[in-house]
């Protein structure tokens, strides 16, 4: 077991892991350690591969290469059984046959210890917050609920670590966020390494310690949730993760580039491509109250003023930039304090310290 930067020792380590289905290559060298009680996102658009590892890890496929220990166990050919882990799906599975109570105790052995499964069937259900729910059958109970049974029973056996493939995607949004945060605050208390796979962004950096970000069959960036956020390391992570404003740009020194008549500072370092796309989130742009001769300070027209609740969204023309929309978020707070219309003429910066230059065209 090697100890990772932070003092947690790894509790699972995947090296170069490939999958190939027949002449695709669905994962492709795929290296990553998983800390012991930490909480994984897996996050990708569909198709990258996030379920293709999930399976790999649970014992369900196998790799065409590449190795997975747990706790420097060498578990890559492994039966599922020899793994370790409770697993949740996007799809309930239950056994629609079964109690509650027998969903759960499913996995519990031996079969004959009745009592000790039925108090821990008891113990399940009130971590899970459905109480009393032991001779309910799965129709009898919502999606959400349905869910919390999974959960239960994944958790049964006590596994060392939660394989969770999209747990939350078939449920309705207020379900899922309150079921994500319990989700959150069970997986601390019972300090279970936990993997989970989820094509939504909002979803991972909610929930998740690190992030892997995936993009066909391979690693894009891995981080907390503000590194991914905030210092996206590709154009792909920058373009998949959040909101951002992008600015065409050329290169015309160290840190200095050309967008439309104005010169910007970046304190981020330019890739070495002349032709760039400036990277800005809405909620970085800095409407001013009033024209200082400041750097990275343009002038431009409030087209649209939009309110979102948490925070208002505002669509700016800037002067000397043909073409170009910048969107701004700021708090309904600073609109009381310095109101705007439609039609004025307000100072903006593009901060240096948060602007990021990425290589080449427009996104997609
Ligand atoms: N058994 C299989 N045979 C052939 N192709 C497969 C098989 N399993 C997965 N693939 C392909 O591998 C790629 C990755 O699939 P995977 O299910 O891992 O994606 P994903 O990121 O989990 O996507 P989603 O969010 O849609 O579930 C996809 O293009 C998929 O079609």
């Amino acid at each position: 077991m090697k100890p990772a930067e932070n003092g947690l020792s790894d509790h699972l380590t995947m090296h170069g892991l490939s999958r190939r289905f027949g002449s695709f290559t669905a994962l492709d060298a795929v290296s990553l350690s998983i800390r012991k009680g930490e909480f994984v996102c897996l996050l990708g658009p569909s198709g990258c591969g996030k379920t293709t590892l999930l399976r790999l890890i649970a014992g369900l496929d196998l790799p065409d290469a590449g190795s997975i220990a747990l706790q420097a166990r060498d578990i890559t050919r492994a039966a599922p059984a020899q793994r370790d882990y409770g697993i949740v799906f996007q799809s309930y599975a239950l056994f629609p046959n079964l109690s509650v109570a027998d969903n759960i105790a499913y996995g519990l052995k031996p079969r004959h210890e009745r009592q000790r499964h039925r108090l821990r069937v008891r113990e399940l259900l009130d971590m899970v917050g459905l109480p009393g729910a032991e001779d309910k059958y799965p129709a009898q109970l919502s999606g959400g609920q349905q869910q919390r049974v999974a959960l239960a029973r994944a958790l049964a056996t006590s596994p060392g670590m939660l394989l969770l493939d999209e747990p939350l995607s078939a449920l309705d949004a207020r379900v899922r966020d309150k079921l994500r945060e319990e989700l959150k605050g069970l997986q601390q208390r019972l300090g279970v390494t936990t993997l989970m796979v989820t094509h939504d962004q909002e979803e991972a950096l909610a929930i998740a310690d690190r992030v892997v970000v995936m993009n066909a069959g391979r690693i894009e960036q891995i981080g907390t949730p503000a590194e991914i956020y905030r210092q996206p390391c590709s154009r792909f992570v920058a373009e998949f993760v959040g909101e951002a404003n992008w600015l065409p740009a050329t290169a015309c020194g160290a840190q200095q580039v050309r967008v439309g008549n104005h010169a910007l500072r970046l304190e981020a370092v330019l890739p070495p491509d002349p032709a760039l796309q400036l990277f800005l989130r809405p909620e970085d742009v800095i409407i001013k109250p009033r024209w200082e001769n400041a750097p990275n300070t343009v002038l431009a027209r409030v087209d649209n003023i939009s309110f979102g609740g948490a925070l208002t969204r505002i669509r700016l023309l800037p002067e000397g930039m043909p073409g170009q929309v910048l969107y701004a978020e700021v708090c309904p707070g600073m609109l009381d304090r310095q109101p705007l219309v439609p039609g004025e003429i307000v100072p903006v910066e593009l901060p240096a310290a948060r602007l990021l230059a990425f290589a080449g065209d427009l996104p997609c």
